[in-house]
């Protein structure tokens, strides 16, 4: 008995590892081809926008306990340094914020409901969705928040599900402000369809809602057009970059909410949308990283590109109108 097994995980490996090579072909690591990524982005703008869980911190069996390493928040933050960053993420905003504890990136939470964006003329989505307010540092900023009208349908669906999912055992609920997640990872397997029928049940007196499926999690949010992709195109608008043809959105994201944000970047038709995976999945990424280390190399590579490329840049510079003689040198060391 043990034999034929062995034989069959063998093969179930072989045939996972073959069909995972063959999809990055189609959607190559963001770390192989990084130096050609770059070569695109020469000259160009890039802003980057990070989904948190699965793509900033690994997916954990407790949702509350999804911290970042130290690594990653030391690269998050060198990459504010460099570039305008922003989180989009299907949490609070205050609870992504809580995890990333940075003060110079972006956050956009319920995927992508509810933004604080910089005061600046904001010019894109309906102005009755934008409040300014002050925020914990002093700061003025602008709050887009579209589904506000839904909050208080949102509090009696959170209640009703609260009550209704109480005799699933492991069932793990999550106000997101703006949506909600059912967790059902702990949750039996014989228990399932009965929670997906609560789920159901309860969304059926709230037309005005949709749920849909993450990792281990239904997701529960007003049916309306806005996405994470919306919240990129809104940030790239307030952040000034609306019109530039300069601009390359950078998107790395895990989840199928992420592929709002893909899509997005493909519809602009420049930049870089990068799907975190370790197997094969249908995906509007272009690009591909297999776990949040490799975002987190990524993301330090990319810190050192820019670095690299300013001083080179500053040397150009530095040589244009001033030391002919040195001017000479230039090619030289661009080419080492
Ligand atoms: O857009 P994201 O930042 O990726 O948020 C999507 C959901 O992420 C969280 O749930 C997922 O991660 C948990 C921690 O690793 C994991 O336990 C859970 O099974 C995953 O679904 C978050 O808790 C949800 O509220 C977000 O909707």
């Amino acid at each position: 008995m043990g034999v034929p097994q062995n034989i069959s995980a063998t093969e179930d490996e072989n045939s996972v590892s073959v069909s995972y090579n063959s999809w990055l072909l189609k959607h190559p690591s963001a770390l192989y081809t990084f130096e050609h990524m770059m070569s695109i982005a020469k000259g160009k703008k890039i802003v980057v926008f990070l989904d948190y869980d699965g793509t900033l911190s690994n997916i954990v069996d407790n949702p509350e306990k999804a911290f970042m390493t130290n690594e990653m928040q030391k690269a998050v933050s060198e990459v504010a340094r460099y570039f305008s960053t922003a989180i989009i993420s299907g949490r609070g905003r205050d609870k992504v914020y809580g995890f990333v504890n940075l003060d110079t990136v972006y956050y956009a939470g319920s995927h992508g409901l509810d933004i604080a964006a910089p005061l600046q003329s904001p010019n894109y989505g309906d102005p009755k969705h934008q409040t300014r307010v002050v925020d914990g540092k002093g700061n003025e900023v602008v709050l887009f928040q579209p589904a506000k009208k839904y909050l208080p349908a949102i509090q009696k669906i959170f209640s009703a599900l609260s009550e209704k999912t109480r005799s699933i055992r492991g069932v793990m609920l999550e106000h997101n402000k703006f949506c909600i997640s059912v967790h059902f990872r702990h949750v039996r397997d014989e228990d399932f369809f009965t929670l997906e029928k609560m789920v159901n049940s309860v969304l059926g007196e709230y037309k005005e809602f949709r749920v849909s499926k993450g990792k281990m999690v239904f997701e529960i949010r007003p049916d309306m057009e806005w996405d994470k992709g919306h919240a990129l195109n809104y940030l790239l608008d307030t952040l000034g970059y609306g019109s530039s043809s300069d601009v390359l959105p950078l998107y790395i994201g895990d989840d199928r909410t992420d592929e709002d944000a893909f899509k997005a970047i493909r519809n602009r038709g420049k930049g870089f949308p990068i799907v975190v995976s370790s197997t094969p999945k249908d995906t509007m990424a272009l690009h591909s990283l297999c776990n949040p280390l490799e975002v987190n190399e990524f993301l330090i590579r990319l810190v050192k590109w820019r670095k690299n490329s300013a001083s080179g840049k500053y040397f150009c510079q530095n040589l244009e109108g001033k030391i002919r003689k040195e001017r000479q040198i230039v090619p030289v060391n661009f080419a080492k």
